[in-house]
């Protein structure tokens, strides 16, 4: 299906179990404009790169297409959608999800019900700028939370207003990156191409009910 030659697995990762770690303390928020913010929480799953494989395998990736300039194009990157309290395909997700909902349902008042799952084959799959506007984010504040799997890629945030400059975080290997407050309507959020041989990266997006 696509070139495996490129992906390395974290040289930390390797005979490390798999396991989802602690958040509390060990997570970095940082504030940005318009009451939007950010949390990092590095290296969250350890053992990564194993949960990475069977995913792969596992998840029946689908192609999508749409219009795009009055012709019907490729979508650049596999998908797989799980929706409101679907099974997820990995034992490891559900014990992740239940800590994300411990960690932050307290802030958020829900928990995340649905998981997007995402395929970037190589340096060439990408997602353009938006904000996950589809459904509630477009109106209220709430939280896309993204586990990285594989190659790190780079998601890239900036403000709609074009005021400031471009944030990047490098995310992969188990790092866990959640967008918060205004972050959908007030932000936007990218992985651009990248013109370096990469391997292939997962992402997986919880959200909560009606957020898209
Ligand atoms: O790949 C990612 O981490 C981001 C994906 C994304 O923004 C989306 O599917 O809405
Ligand atoms: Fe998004």
């Amino acid at each position: 299906m696509f070139d495996n030659a490129w992906f390395q697995g974290s040289l930390l990762d390797a005979d490390t179990p798999e396991a989802v770690g602690a958040l509390g303390d060990a997570v970095e928020r940082v504030a940005l404009s318009h009451g939007a913010w950010v949390d990092l929480r590095r290296g969250w799953i350890s053992g990564a790169d194993e949960l990475f494989a069977r995913l792969m395998e596992s998840v029946p990736w689908r192609a999508e297409r749409r219009m795009m300039y009055e012709r019907v194009v490729d979508v650049p990157r596999l998908l797989c959608f799980y929706g409101d309290d679907a099974a997820l395909p990995d034992p490891l997700l559900t014990e992740a999800r239940t800590a994300l909902d411990r960690h932050y349902g307290p802030e958020l008042g829900e928990p995340f019900t649905t998981a997007g799952l995402c395929l970037y084959r190589d340096g060439r799959d990408s997602v353009a700028w938006h904000g996950d506007t589809t459904g509630r984010g477009s109106t209220d504040d709430t939280m896309v939370a993204i586990i990285s799997l594989g190659t790190p890629r780079a998601l890239t945030l900036r403000p709609r207003d074009g005021g400031g400059c471009t944030l990047r975080y490098e995310v992969g290997h188990g790092d866990l990156l959640v967008m918060g407050g205004s972050c959908q309507r007030t932000w936007e959020h990218a992985i651009p191409k990248s013109a370096r041989p990469l391997g292939p990266r997962i992402s997986v997006q919880f959200r909560p009910r009606g957020v898209r």
